[in-house]
Parts: structure tokens; C-alpha cells; sequence
């Protein structure tokens, strides 16, 4: 887990200058998500302007299934129209949890397997 967790802080590090955003931390456990036929995630933002504080800032999902695994379960991201990412086993995606609304739409067929985790602000340095 230890492992798992610092390689996925090291995704977030390599593109956090993408936004200008400063040092890093991951302060709750990635989620194991998996969806079968009929489950979704409606469209949402993982940080909403109206949580408290600690803000997510940057959200990562890293596809677990093949393609081929299940159908329908595409990922959705409300940037400049609707992006659909085709995401194969092991592809990882971040983006800002504060502004990019996405969703997960019904599963067909199959089982659709994700890990999901965020990135907060590191407590600043004394
Ligand atoms: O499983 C996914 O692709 C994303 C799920 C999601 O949006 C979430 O858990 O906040
Ligand atoms: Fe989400």
C-alpha cells in the first residue's frame, strides 16, 4: 500500500505544474471502485466549491479493466465539450477536482474497475 501510494503521489507531482499548483500530499486512502451493469457516478465535481477544507485538488483515476472487460462505464469529462478518454488497464488521468465536472456513465456489460485518489495541498514546512 505504502508503495502503491507514493507512485501514485509521483503521478501527481510530475503534472502538478500543469495548474501552478504547489507541493503535494495524499491524505486518505485511494478508493477501489468497481462498477457493474447499471451502476454510474452522475456528473460532479470531487471538490465542490461549498466542502470544507481540506481541498482535493487534484483527482486521478487509474483504469484497472481492459477495454474489453465491460462496456458502456465510459469515463466523461465536461471540459471544452464532452471528452471521453479511452483508458486501457493501467492508464491514469488527473485533473482539477476543483473545476472539472465528470461522471462515469452506466455500465452495460461486464465489470469496470477503477482506483481512485486525491491529491491535497502538503501541510507548508515550519
Ligand atoms: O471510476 C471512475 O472512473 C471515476 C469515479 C469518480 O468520479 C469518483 O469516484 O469520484
Ligand atoms: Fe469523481
Amino acid at each position: 500500500m505504502l508503495i502503491i501510494t507514493e507512485h501514485l503521489l509521483g503521478l501527481f507531482e510530475a503534472v502538478r505544474g500543469q495548474w501552478q499548483l504547489a507541493e503535494l500530499d495524499m491524505l486518505e486512502h485511494a478508493q477501489y471502485c468497481v462498477y457493474g451493469p447499471e451502476d454510474h457516478f452522475d456528473w460532479h465535481l470531487d471538490q465542490p466549491a461549498e466542502a470544507p477544507p481540506p481541498a482535493r485538488r487534484l483527482s486521478l483515476v487509474l483504469m484497472l479493466s481492459a477495454p474489453g472487460d465491460f462496456s458502456g462505464g465510459e469515463l466523461e469529462l465536461n471540459l471544452a465539450g464532452t471528452a471521453r478518454p479511452r483508458l486501457c488497464a493501467g492508464d491514469a488521468i488527473i485533473f482539477p477536482a476543483e473545476t472539472v465536472e465528470h461522471r462515469v456513465a452506466p455500465v452495460e456489460t461486464g465489470m469496470r474497475q477503477t482506483l481512485v485518489c486525491w491529491a491535497y495541498d502538503a501541510p507548508a514546512a515550519i
